[in-house]
């Protein structure tokens, strides 16, 4: 694997995003595969610089703070380079392994290599320990950098065949003829013995969300670029983000789109349809846009398994004060992950469905009553009684009677696919998910909505093709009709036969389709 090419090298030294984009556009652009530890140590390198405090990276100018974009040489991020290289190279001995398509042993040892250069101890949550440039200068990764090192190291050797893999909490990679084979690399969550070496094959069988029932994002070399760019942090500290990283990484993230290189990769879309929240590029696709294009990716290309399409849409529909939509999207989350058993290293995606039920949800019923007793339209002026007599006698408070949400059959429907999907998900679960302080909050926000609505619910059911299915009690007075219109036909046949009239009774097949 040779280093910066010439048509790289002129691009440097990097003085502001747009000569980073042009990097990044030559190196994707190019026949030979884009080099992941250049492109790596480059925007790690940069993204030490904005985000680290210390270094004070903006000059006063007196009216306003310049900021200053890092220049980067290129002497710098190539020296990086060839001590991974080195490093790399220097460990592997590559005539105990065959040429051609890598084999477990050679991934592991890989993994190994990388896996025992890193230091003794450190936080391994903390941020910017993502790419090689952390590696190389610090020793140390977080899981998914682990990952990416090893592919990256992978390539260095040769490996055309060793590619990450991700699911939406975790990372590992495919190797072998046509990627079939699959390894542990790295480690997932605290506590938890890392696997690395053996295949995903437990984790998909037990059913668990961490796997994503064998439908993980496969990443090609171009999609291993927009892994590590989705993987820039752009933050400074808990509360402060470096604009500049975060509009180089929302630049990047369009050229990769306009590749088509996020097609298949929908948290890729999610990250960069919440930058265009944040900050709307002109002439670009709307967030809205991004989201739905994420959630049709994760059912053209990994059979509806994926959550995180549905929460980025809800999340994006909270902020917005859309709260029908947002119950609709968790609804949809919730549909998917009842198709999962839980699992102890599922705790990402528990704690996702516990802050929508815990916090979300609370804040939108607390906000929809709100509005409607702050609104005068909806407070009824006239009347002495603030509330309208419930069907069992007891009143109703006037926020509820009033708040068009709360008096929403489908907002209510929303809620308990929400809840149903999360109770299907603990069934036949070797963990529990529900815990008491679910209960409080599942009965507080079904109170929450107005006894009319609550009787009103008549549960259709929706076959996978969107037919509406009967249940068993349609299902036997359907039989009955048919018995008697049977009857009927038998009979009217007999008298027509004797008067010499056509066939068939009309009635029960019309009351029949308004019974649909
Ligand atoms: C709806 C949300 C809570 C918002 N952000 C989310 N994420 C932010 C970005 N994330 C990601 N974005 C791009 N690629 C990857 S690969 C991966 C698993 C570890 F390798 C995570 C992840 C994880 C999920 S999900």
């Amino acid at each position: 694997m040779a280093g910066f090419r010439d048509e790289d090298k002129r691009h440097f030294p990097l003085q502001d995003i747009k000569s980073v984009v042009e990097l990044f556009r030559s190196q994707l652009s190019c026949s030979v595969e884009p080099n992941l530890a250049l492109l790596s140590v480059t925007l790690g390198y940069i993204e030490n610089v904005l985000t680290n405090n210390r270094a004070l990276n903006k000059v006063d100018s007196g009216a306003n703070l310049e900021p200053i974009f890092p220049v980067v040489e290129l002497a710098p991020v190539e020296a990086l380079y060839h001590k991974f290289v080195c490093q790399i190279k220097g460990s592997v001995d590559l005539s105990q392994f065959t040429h051609g398509v890598a084999t477990r042993e050679l991934v592991k040892k890989v993994s190994d290599v990388i896996w025992s250069s890193l230091s003794r101890s450190y936080h391994t949550d903390r941020a910017h320990l993502q790419s090689l440039y952390s590696y190389l200068t610090g020793n140390r990764l977080d899981c998914f950098g682990v990952a990416f090192a090893v592919v990256a190291a992978c390539q260095v050797l040769g490996y055309k065949d060793v590619h990450l893999a991700l699911s939406e909490d975790h990372a590992w990679v495919t190797f072998g003829d046509k990627g079939a084979e699959t390894a542990e690399v790295t480690w997932h969550g605290k506590g938890n013995e890392d696997k690395r070496g053996q295949p995903i094959s437990v984790g998909v069988a037990e059913k668990s969300w961490l796997y994503l029932y064998g439908f993980p994002v496969q990443c090609t070399r171009s999609m291993e670029v927009a892994a590590m760019v989705s993987a820039i942090n752009p933050s400074i500290d808990s509360h402060t983000d470096s604009i500049e990283m975060a509009s180089l990484q929302q630049e990047l993230l369009w050229l990769l789109y306009e590749m088509g290189h996020l097609r298949k990769y929908p948290m890729a879309l999610g990250n960069l349809a919440d930058l265009e929240e944040i900050d709307p590029t002109p002439d670009k696709p709307p967030p809205i846009q991004l989201f739905h294009e994420g959630i049709h990716a994760g059912k053209v290309y990994y059979n509806n398994q994926h959550v995180y399409p549905y929460t980025y849409l809800g999340g994006h529909y909270y902020r917005r004060g859309q709260f029908k939509d947002a119950l609709h999207c968790w609804a949809q989350a919730a549909n998917v992950i009842r198709s999962y058993n839980y699992n102890r290293e599922d705790e990402e995606i528990y704690k996702e469905f516990l802050e929508i039920a815990h916090e979300l949800i609370p804040n939108v019923l607390k906000s929809v009553s709100l509005s409607t007793l702050q609104s005068p339209a909806l407070s009824p002026a006239s009347s002495t009684d603030d509330s309208s007599e419930k069907s069992n006698g007891r009143s109703t408070p006037v926020a509820v009677a009033q708040s068009p949400l709360l008096n929403d059959p489908e907002c209510f429907a929303y809620l308990l696919q929400l809840y149903d999907g999360i109770c299907q998900w603990e069934e036949g679960s070797s963990t529990p998910v529900l815990h008491i302080g679910w209960a409080k909050h599942i009965v507080q926000s079904i109170n929450s909505f107005s006894p009319q609505v609550r009787s009103k619910l008549n549960i259709l059911l929706i076959g996978d093709q969107g037919e509406v299915l009967k249940d068993e009690e349609e299902e036997e007075e359907e039989e009955e009709e048919k018995e008697k219109d049977e009857e009927e036909n038998k009979t009217e046949e007999k008298e027509e036969t004797k008067k010499g009239r056509g066939r068939g009774s009309k009635g029960s097949r019309d009351r029949r389709k308004r019974k649909r």
